[in-house]
């Protein structure tokens, strides 16, 4: 299209040369006159190139229009949730540093077990500080459904894959609450025989307890509020936020 345009616009001056020479040569058109009219098609043509110039660009600005129209007009497919889950503001962030584990004393190497899902992230930072010798596996269990409250029931989903006889074991967990999950969960890993078993606990809410549990490492005492973040869930969300949260409404 903008190249016929441009063999017109260019063809233009020979055609209307010829044309008005055969008027002159006819005597119907003065030489005067056919020199005054090119003088004035000189004057046209150049705003005439600068329109067919900015043809590409005018094109390309009505596509960019188009689009945006289209996006303006496009239905909303994500909708707010009609009563959404409020979060505490919260600004501090976790960081570990100087971590060690000893057993009687001495400096031997040891077995982590993971208590899957919630320890997920607590248990990343926190092997990424432990100098020496350590193992690790998982275990997952669950008690909370998707409630605030535990079922009191502690079901295990996936066992270890490892033997931890005759090991020192420190079991990690992000939150003891009721410590029904950590009271199971002990008897259980006892079963295994391991030289000795530790717990180590980001959070610990002992007002909530309702089993004795002794705990041998704790990162912070909370009240009794529900916690989220830093892979501890509400039905199973909010485990990516980077911080930890307290949820305020529900
Ligand atoms: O002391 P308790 O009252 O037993 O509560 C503590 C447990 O509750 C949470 O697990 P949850 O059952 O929610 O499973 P999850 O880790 O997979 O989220 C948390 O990760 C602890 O394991
Ligand atoms: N997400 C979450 N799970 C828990 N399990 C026991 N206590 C809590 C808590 O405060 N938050």
């Amino acid at each position: 299209m903008l190249a016929s345009v441009n063999v017109l616009s260019d063809m233009t001056p020979f055609i209307v040369a010829i044309v008005a020479s055969l008027f002159v040569i006819d005597g119907s058109l003065t030489v005067g006159s056919l020199i005054a009219f090119f003088a004035y098609v000189d004057k046209m043509r150049s705003p005439v190139a600068a329109l067919v110039n900015a043809y590409p660009a005018i094109t390309e600005g009505s596509v960019a229009l188009n689009r945006l129209f289209t996006f303006f007009s496009t239905p909303q497919t994500i909708q707010e949730k009609a009563n959404p889950v409020i979060l505490k503001q919260f600004t501090h962030s976790i960081k570990l540093n100087k971590v060690s584990f000893s057993y009687d004393g001495k400096d031997e190497s040891i077995f982590l077990i993971v208590v899957l899902k919630g320890s997920f992230v607590f248990a990343a930072d926190l092997i990424r500080e432990i100098k020496g010798d350590v193992k690790v596996d998982f275990i997952s269990v669950s008690s909370y459904s998707d409630q605030t409250e535990t079922t009191g029931k502690v079901k295990l989903l996936k066992d270890l894959d490892t033997d931890i006889t005759n090991k020192n074991v420190v079991v990690v967990e992000d939150i003891i609450d009721s410590g029904l999950t950590l009271h199971f969960l002990r008897d259980h890993l006892n079963m295994h025989k391991p030289k000795q078993i530790k717990i180590c606990t980001l959070l610990d809410k002992p007002e909530r307890r309702r089993v004795e549990l002794p705990v041998d490492y704790v990162g912070f005492v909370i009240p009794d509020e529900f916690i989220v973040g830093y892979g501890i869930d509400f039905a199973q969300m909010y485990r990516n936020l980077p911080y930890i949260a307290t949820v305020e409404e529900y």
